[in-house]
């Protein structure tokens, strides 16, 4: 059995991932901390718990807890993981960071983004980004994993087959919708009830920190050197995630060698479903579970295509791919414990 911590439980990710390490069938959940709820009951805050977790959430001290654990996940803000990060790293316990503080490559990209200092770039460069359909072969062997935000994850999955291909062609235009759990648990001014209900808006509006990772992670898929302009925005769900990109194809492909990228790309993945032409996902469809759900319309004329991709930010956007990443690092089947997470309506 995998012994595993949560940093940070008493949050949006850290309740999903009790959810899935307390059904997971080769994984006890040991520990869940918090720093507002020490020594509360976790059923308190999540009734929903009930009849499967008995624990209280604890302090997170990384020298008592690293001794009764293999893996912990660190579902804090970013800012606040890195420390954490670096405690358990040191301790030999292996790290799946849910936040972005290990997710950019370069430590001054890093401070240009989220205006802080890194506090461990040589832990930076020795990360793995765990975006476990791309990167599955270095997740298993690494001991630090930055689990990928949740607009890449969709945005990077629906380029993927082409950018790989080498099919792809600037620019790359994303038009992304988020439910609002993705902002976490504190409501804020853009996320109040009367402020998202029946409300619909963009933010961050060519200045969004996913621009830089979708972009650096994106220029390691293929050849080509990405232009990538993004624009999210808060629908009025509780999670759920699409995304619509428009790109350009290299002159001259054909729409048999889209399909087939797609097809291929998708062939052997436990999590990511290929619908087809013209048939495109709802959040509905992904919800509660780790699926990825991609349709594509081909404008073969312009050589240009739009792909529509779904995800539950929570799953395949932060806590899934999370667990999906431990069952790598630990050598289980990578759909262990995830498979029949779904709801149908
Ligand atoms: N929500 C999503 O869809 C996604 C989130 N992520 C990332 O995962 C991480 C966790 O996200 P999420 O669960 O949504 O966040 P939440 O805000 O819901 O939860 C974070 C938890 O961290 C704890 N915490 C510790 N220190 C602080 C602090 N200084 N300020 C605020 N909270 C603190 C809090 O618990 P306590 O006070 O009890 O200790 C809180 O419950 C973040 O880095 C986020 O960016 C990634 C992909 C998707
Ligand atoms: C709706 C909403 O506010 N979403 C968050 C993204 C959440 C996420 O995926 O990722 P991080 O781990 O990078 O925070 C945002 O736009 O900042």
């Amino acid at each position: 059995m995998i012994r595993a911590a949560i940093i940070g439980a008493t949050g949006y990710t850290g309740a999903e991932l009790m959810r899935i390490l307390l059904l997971h069938p080769e994984a006890t959940l040991e520990v869940a901390t918090s720093q507002s709820s020490c020594t509360e009951r976790v059923t308190d805050h999540y009734p929903a718990l009930h009849g499967l977790c008995d624990l209280r959430f604890e302090e997170n001290i990384p020298e008592s807890i690293a001794r009764r654990i293999d893996v912990v996940f660190l579902a804090l803000p970013h800012g606040e993981a890195m420390e954490a990060a670096i405690a358990y790293h040191q301790l030999g316990v292996r790290v799946i960071d849910l936040s972005a503080d290990f997710r950019i490559d370069d430590a001054g990209a890093y401070r240009n983004i989220y205006g802080k200092d890194h506090l461990a770039p040589q832990l930076l460069r020795q990360k793995v980004y765990g975006l476990s359909e791309i990167n599955r072969t270095a997740i298993a062997a690494s001991s630090l994993v930055a689990n990928p935000g949740c607009y890449p994850t969709c945005t990077l999955l629906s380029v993927a087959p082409l950018a790989q291909k080498g099919l792809l062609c600037n620019p790359v235009i994303v038009d992304a919708k988020s439910g609002v759990s993705g902002a976490g648990k504190k409501p804020g001014p853009r996320t109040h009830f009367v402020e998202i209900n029946e409300g619909f808006s963009p933010y961050g509006v060519g200045t969004h920190r996913h621009q830089p990772e979708i972009t650096q992670e994106m220029d390691k898929l293929g050849t080509l050197q990405s232009d990538v302009i993004f624009t999210p925005h808060l629908l009025p769900l509780s999670r759920g995630m699409l995304t619509t990109t428009y790109l350009g194809l290299q002159p001259g492909t054909t729409v048999e060698q889209v399909v087939t990228a797609y097809e291929q790309f998708c062939q052997h993945e436990p999590f990511v479903y290929f619908l087809g032409l013209d048939r495109f996902p709802s959040v509905r469809d992904v919800r509660g579970s780790n699926n990825c759900f991609i349709g594509i319309h081909i404008d073969i004329a312009h050589q240009r295509a739009i792909v529509i991709a779904a995800i539950d930010n929570l799953m395949k956007g932060a806590s899934g791919q999370a667990v999906q990443n431990m069952n790598i690092m630990f050598g289980l089947p990578e759909d262990c414990g995830l498979k029949g997470m779904l709801q149908v309506l």
